[in-house]
Order: C-alpha cells, then structure tokens, then sequence
C-alpha cells in the first residue's frame, strides 16, 4: 500500500525531516525561501499533510483548493497565518509549537530590550563609522534596567519567563497586563502586579510586548497608547507585527514621545517602515527572537511529532483542535 503523501514547505533540519520517511512520501522545499501562495497549493495536491512555518498562510481558499489536506503543522507557537476555524470546519487538524521556544524568545526579549535601554547597536554603528574621538559624560547614556519597572503586554508563557528573569535577576518591579488576570500563586513567584492596560503604559520603564496576533490585538499600540508612556521609556516588541502601529512608533520615536524601541517583528515583515530605518533610537533584527539551533530542533521535532502522530491515529501532543480527530 502507497503511504500518505506530506510536504515539508520549510527547508529544515534534513535529519529531523527524515523521521517523517517511515511514515509517509515526504517531499521538501529545498530552497530557502518560503514557496509562494500560488505554489504552495501546487505542491499539496495529493498531499494529507503539511509542515509549515509562520510564514505560510494557510486560508479557507488554500484549504478549498488541497481537498486531501488533513492536518497543518506550524513550527511556530504564533498561528495568526493559519486560518484555525476554517481548518476546523473542514476536519483539518492544526497544531503549534508552544514551549519549546519559551526560554530562548526570553532570552531574546529581555536581551533586546536591554540593548534598547542601553544603547548598544546606536553607539556600535558610532564606532564602526570613526566617529568615536574621546570620552564624554553623557555619550550615549541610556536608562538602568536594573531596578526599572518592566511593564508586560502579553504575561503568557514567553511574558513570564522575561518577568521571572527581570524580578530575579535585575530587582524590577513588575507589572502586567493581560485581558484576564493571573492566580495571585502565578503572579507571586514572578513579583508581578496586574494593572490596566492604560496603567501599564504610564508606569512601565521598559514595555515589552508578547501578544499574539488576533484581531483583538492589531494596533494594540497605537498613537494614543504611545502618548500614555514617559519620554524615557522603552518599548520592546518581540509578538507579531501589527499588534504596534509602526508608522505611529516611527513618530513617537522621532518626536521624542517614548527614548528608544527594540523589534523583532514588523508590520508587513520582511519590509520595514522606511521612518524607523531611519531612526536611530531604535534596535532592529529580523525576526530571530527563536532562533538557537538547539530550540529552532525543538520546534523542528514538535512540528514532525504532531504531523505523524496526526496522520497515524496518534495524538498530536499540540494540537489546537484535537476535536477533529474524533470525527
Ligand atoms: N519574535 C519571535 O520570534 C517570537 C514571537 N512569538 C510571539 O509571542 C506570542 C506569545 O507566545 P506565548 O507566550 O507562548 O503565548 P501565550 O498564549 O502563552 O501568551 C499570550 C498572552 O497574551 C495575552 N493576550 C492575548 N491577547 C491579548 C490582548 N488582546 N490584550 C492583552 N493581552 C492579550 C494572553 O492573556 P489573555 O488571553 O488573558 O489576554 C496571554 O497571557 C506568540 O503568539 C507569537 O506571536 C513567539 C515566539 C517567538
Ligand atoms: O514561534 C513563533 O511564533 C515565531 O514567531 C518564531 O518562533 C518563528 O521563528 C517564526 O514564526 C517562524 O515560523
């Protein structure tokens, strides 16, 4: 008997993709790039499974057009690029990479946000360019994170791991806004105080920001949202581009409304709103905040774990409609 036919749109680990070939006809992308819409709907004809990445979109026409499509798994925890009602109501399973990405994104969450608060890729560039001549008190003097209040727009599982790292270890007063608050026993531990979101945004020395992306949180911060917040604070957003307006941040940063921005992701990514490449109080990286080789495995084997558990009679271990498989 032939077995299932599954694609693997992301070029990844070869020895991670070759766990699939016992199971199923495994086809690959070879090229680095993400396959374009058009081409992706090409290369699933036939195909009952897809491993995909946050780059791929994966909509109700998609779905129409790749009938024999049974399950959807992303290598990321965000799944704003997958339509999960629409899969739902045609018996596709969806999964997603939680946890496995949780320690490192901190990492990088609070490393951003502290090469924001201090100035690093600006005074860098500075130096790179020979324009350092001598020692000045004020050059390029940025704001403590130590002991600064760290403000958490999204306290989940990724917003914790960086509140547990700015109360341990940098004495930070924490405080934090989600639409539904915590068990006072899961706020303890982190030191960490729910406040409205209005309140997080007056107070908070440094904003960081770890929302997915839904339409309850497109342009969660805005104009007047940026206004709120002190002239010396910082905003970091590692989430999804369009949970901040960037052209709004672009003004506020130039206008001096908030002092720097650290971002990982951009509305329309991979381009980037021209008005903050040519800011300078801003640190700018291209979606890596993931990116270890040891957690981008992880992610790599969750995402191969759900696949065959989803086409064998298995559970996938992250499904976010494991409904479907009942049917
Ligand atoms: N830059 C990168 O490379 C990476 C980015 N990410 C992004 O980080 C996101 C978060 O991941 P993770 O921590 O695992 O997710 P979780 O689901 O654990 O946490 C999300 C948190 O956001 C809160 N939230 C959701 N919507 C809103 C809203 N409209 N207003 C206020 N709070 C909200 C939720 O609380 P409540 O529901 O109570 O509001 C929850 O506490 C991912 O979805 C992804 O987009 C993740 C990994 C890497
Ligand atoms: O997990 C997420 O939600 C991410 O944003 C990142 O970890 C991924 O690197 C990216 O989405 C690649 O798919």
């Amino acid at each position: 008997m032939s077995k299932p036919q599954v694609l693997v749109a992301v070029n990844t680990f070869s020895d991670i993709v070759d766990r699939l070939r016992p199971h199923f006809d495994v086809e690959t992308n070879e090229t680095d790039q993400p396959l374009p819409y058009d081409e992706l709907i090409r290369r699933l004809q036939g195909k009952a499974g897809v491993y995909v990445s946050g780059s791929n979109k994966i909509d109700a026409a998609l779905l129409d057009a790749c009938p024999d499509l049974r399950a959807v798994c992303t290598m990321a925890v965000g799944y704003n690029n997958i339509d999960l009602p629409a899969c739902t109501a045609r018996g596709v399973v969806v999964s997603n990479a939680p946890d496995v990405l949780t320690e490192t994104t901190a990492d990088f969450g609070f490393a951003l946000m502290m090469a924001t608060a201090r100035r690093i890729t600006e005074s860098e560039h500075f130096l790179r360019r020979g324009e350092w001549k001598h020692w000045s008190v004020t050059m390029f003097a940025g704001a403590d994170v130590h002991g600064a209040t760290l403000g958490v727009l999204g306290m989940g599982r990724i917003g914790a791991a960086i509140a547990r790292r700015g109360h341990l270890g940098f004495g930070m007063p924490v405080i934090y806004h989600n639409r539904s608050r915590l068990p006072a026993e899961q706020e303890a531990p982190l030191g960490a105080t729910w406040v409205e979101k209005d309140e997080l945004l007056r107070r908070a020395d440094h904003l960081v920001i770890v929302v997915p992306y839904s339409p309850s949180s497109h342009h969660l911060v805005g104009e007047k949202e940026l206004a709120l917040m002190k002239p010396t604070a910082t905003l970091t957003n590692i989430a999804r581009g369009g949970v901040v307006n960037d052209a709004a941040l672009a003004r506020a940063l130039k206008a001096g409304t908030i002092a720097a921005a650290g971002l990982d992701v951009f509305e329309g990514e991979p381009a980037v709103h021209a008005e903050l490449l040519s800011c300078s109080n801003v640190v700018l990286t291209p979606h890596i905040a993931s990116a270890t080789v040891a957690t981008r495995r992880a992610m790599s084997d969750l995402a191969v774990d759900n696949l065959i558990a989803a086409l064998t009679g298995g559970t996938p271990p992250t499904a976010l409609n494991p409904g479907v498989l009942k049917r």
